[in-house]
């Protein structure tokens, strides 16, 4: 039995869910409300109860006998229904007979075929003629020769009508998209209408010729006929992004690394990316090296490797935020004279989170106060374990500034491309990602592609996120005009109407005017979407929903705590959940307040927020609007656990949800001794009102939540003070106000449920 919610059942049975409610407490079980989830042993009490000792099903069909005749789909739920229909009518006239028959539909039929002996072809398994004629024959049992008579002529035409039947050949198969109608059915089975209505008939579904048949119910009646059904392939050449890069396995040959710089700030990535740049980059290339396209390749020991010549994991994942995976290899760099700091975990994380190979490069080994085995140590601790100490992990020990073990360092890279193997098909038309993209006053739209299979060449019609054109110029990153770009190649283009942006996908077409048409098309559907605010991303309320349609089998989350304590507590905690096998995944868990990058690594890998006593800044909270990503904030560490929890059982409690009203800055603070502390604040955003709630948030992290005790515009108190307007604000029990600090004003609305 499916588990069901209190309105689900409700609506199933024509009640009320407050009928449904009633009935489970007089039963003694506790409903918290109509989203509630029934339990199985409450249920099936309730469907006795309902029903009068019989089953909810069978009580339907006793009211509604013909409800197959009602418009609408023909689908399996309703043959299965129907089934069952067919099958208490049955055992109730055995009943009388003392005659007990199988319930099952295939059972039924199965007898038949046996006593009829002579019918054992599958495809007419569900033939209605002599299903039914299965039901009389058991009634006329008794003697009544009548009846036999009639069968007998009955099955005399049948079987004339089969043999006419035979002649004409049945397809082997057919295809379909979606639905199709009884009409259309026979039409491409190449029977008469006629024939498959009888057959739902047997299966107790009255239709029409006009009636649509789903899926299910086409591949029931086809595979009676012995026919294979397949499904139409419809190739959507605008949804570019779901066909993938095309990679033919058989043909690819192998193609450059693409590799990506991430780590803490100063450790040295961009001093890295240059000294690369400087050293490899050959000397004497027209426009040397002033170009600066966003990547560059360099050659070593007669093999290329490209660079992102963007530092940092941001850029990193907004590319993969924007489903753009471009990064074969990333280079940690880790300061020896700093070690492991906060964002070199993040990097660690973020370059998880996009299953990317990690060769950690020990910079500022120059430095006299550098300890290369302390950063190794640290490492260690992540999961990234050196070769020599047994690990798998690649270390190079670096110095950008003197360019001391660069050489090592692209070996290395080249060693891990070696076993990776990246590859791609140089003969086939070009596809990649945008890399960066701006308006020239000159030249027009000009976007940086990275080549990520196939080869782009001059002229090439083409599609560039939603943008389209011909390639019109095509620069390298040494500033040369190119005229062919093979895989893991970086090229400037101009010819677009319009920029792209990082991280869009691009696919050269055979001509133009399909390119343009496809561009169209994709700048409408983005306009719609914008449009519409849809989003894929994943929330706690639709946790549930997306569980139960099989979408979800694991849960990512991105955990942000005030202290380390709390994150390991929480992170700790909440991967114990383990609701109907869905796995709770951390992609990354700091302490410190919600920051941009935490908002797009969780955009990239469609995670859920968790802050504990920690807020988003204001940047973060509109990217995370913007990204439809969900934070979720708390205060106590078991309501986060509890609340995920019931999400992810359906069980999360709908009613109330936290509005932010309005943010403020304390500009001054005042002790006055019967009083206590007054903020002297200006509202930045929204409004404070005298009933809000009220966070105190000092450096991301909360500080005190609670109520606004008075609130006054000068001397006099006030309802609300709105944006743009300074007040003073006491809170309740609370007087450790500090200039600086932030306050956010929210009120808890009643969200209806969906
Ligand atoms: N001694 C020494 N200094 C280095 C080395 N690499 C980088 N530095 C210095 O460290 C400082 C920071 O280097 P950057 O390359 O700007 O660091 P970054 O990681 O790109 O920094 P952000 O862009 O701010 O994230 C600069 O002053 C560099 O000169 C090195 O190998 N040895």
């Amino acid at each position: 039995m499916s588990k069901m919610r209190v309105y689900e059942y409700a609506k199933k049975h024509h009640v009320s869910s407050k009928v449904i409610i009633t009935k489970l407490e007089e039963l003694g079980f506790n409903v918290k409300s109509h989203m509630s989830i029934i339990a199985d042993n409450a249920m099936s009490q309730l469907d006795r109860k309902l029903n009068g000792g019989s089953t909810a099903s069978a009580q339907k069909v006793t009211e509604k006998p013909n409800k197959s005749k009602a418009e609408g789909p023909v689908n399996q739920t309703k043959i299965k229904e129907k089934s069952k229909n067919e099958t208490t009518t049955t055992t109730r006239r055995n009943d009388r007979n003392t005659k007990p028959v199988k319930a099952k539909p295939e059972e039924t039929n199965a007898n038949r075929r046996t006593s009829s002996g002579a019918n054992t072809n599958e495809h007419n398994r569900f033939d209605s003629g002599t299903n039914n004629r299965g039901g009389r024959r058991n009634n006329n049992r008794n003697g009544n020769n009548n009846g036999r008579n009639r069968r007998n002529r009955r099955k005399g035409g049948m079987q004339q009508t089969n043999r006419q039947r035979l002649e004409i050949k049945l397809p082997e198969k057919i295809t379909l998209s979606g639905s199709l109608t009884v009409g259309q059915f026979a039409e491409k089975l190449g029977r008469p209408s006629t024939d498959i209505i009888k057959k739902l008939m047997a299966l107790g579904v009255m239709a029409t010729k006009n009636q649509d048949l789903d899926k299910d119910t086409i591949e029931l009646l086809a595979s009676d006929y012995g026919v294979a059904v397949e499904e139409e392939v419809i190739i959507d050449e605008a949804s570019f992004e779901d066909e993938g890069l095309g990679i033919d396995e058989k043909t690819a040959v192998v193609r450059p690394p693409v590799v990506t710089i991430m780590g803490h700030v100063d450790h040295g990535k961009t001093t890295l990316l240059d000294s690369i740049r400087h050293t490899k980059v050959t000397a004497g290339e027209a426009g040397g090296i002033t170009q600066h396209i966003g990547a560059y390749q360099v050659v070593h020991n007669g093999k290329k490797i490209t660079f992102l010549d963007t530092p940092g994991h941001a850029a990193f994942t907004t590319m993969r935020a924007r489903g753009a995976e471009i990064t074969d290899i990333t280079v940690l760099v880790v300061a020896a004279d700093d070690g492991v700091m906060p964002q070199t975990i993040e990097a660690i994380h973020h370059a998880r989170a996009a299953k990317v190979p990690i060769i950690v490069a020990v910079n500022k080994i120059d430095k006299p106060n550098a300890n290369p085995d302390h950063v190794m140590q640290e490492l260690s601790e992540q999961g990234l374990i050196p070769e020599d100490w047994g690990g798998d992990t690649i270390f190079v020990k670096i110095s950008a500034k003197k360019g001391t073990g660069i050489d090592d360092l692209l070996e290395m890279i080249l060693l891990v491309a070696e076993v990776e193997e990246f590859k791609a098909n140089p003969d086939k038309q070009a596809r990649g990602a945008v890399i960066e993209a701006e308006l020239d006053k000159g030249r027009g739209p000009v976007a940086t592609l990275l080549v990520q299979n196939g080869s782009l060449h001059i002229g090439d019609p083409i599609v560039v996120g939603n943008t389209y054109g011909r390639v019109r110029a095509m620069v390298n990153d040494v500033g040369r005009r190119v005229k062919k770009a093979v895989p893991s190649t970086p090229v400037e283009i101009t010819g677009l109407n319009n920029v792209p942006q990082a991280g869009d996908q691009f696919v050269v077409f055979e001509d133009e005017k399909k390119a343009r048409q496809i561009g169209e098309i994709r700048a409408e559907r983005a306009l719609i979407t914008e449009r519409k605010e849809t989003t894929s991303k994943v929330s706690l309320d639709d946790l549930f929903e997306k569980i139960k349609e099989g979408e979800m089998k694991e849960i990512n989350l991105v955990i942000k705590a005030d202290v380390q304590g709390s994150v390991e507590a929480l992170s700790g905690a909440l991967k114990k959940i383990d609701v109907d096998g869905v796995k709770v995944n951390i992609i990354h868990a700091g302490a410190g307040g919600i920051s941009e990058s935490d908002i797009i690594l969780a955009s990239a890998s469609n995670a859920i927020i968790i802050g504990f006593n920690v807020r988003p800044d204001n940047h973060a909270q509109k990217v995370a609007e913007e990204e439809k990503v969900d934070i979720r904030l708390y205060r106590v560490i078991y309501d986060a656990i509890d609340e995920m929890e019931a999400a992810m059982k359906g069980m999360l409690d709908p009613e109330f949800k936290e509005k932010v009203i309005g943010q403020l800055e304390v500009r001054t603070t005042f002790k006055v001794s019967r009083i206590g502390t007054i903020a002297g604040c200006y509202v930045t955003d929204g409004l404070i009102s005298r009933d809000a709630g009220i966070r105190l948030v000092r450096n991301g992290v909360v500080i005190y939540e609670g109520h606004v005790d008075t609130l006054k515009r000068f001397k006099d108190d006030a309802k609300e003070v709105k944006a743009g307007f300074e007040c003073g604000v006491t809170l309740e029990n609370f007087n450790d106000i500090k200039e600086g600090d932030t306050m956010e004003a929210y009120v808890m609305e009643e969200v209806q449920p969906k």
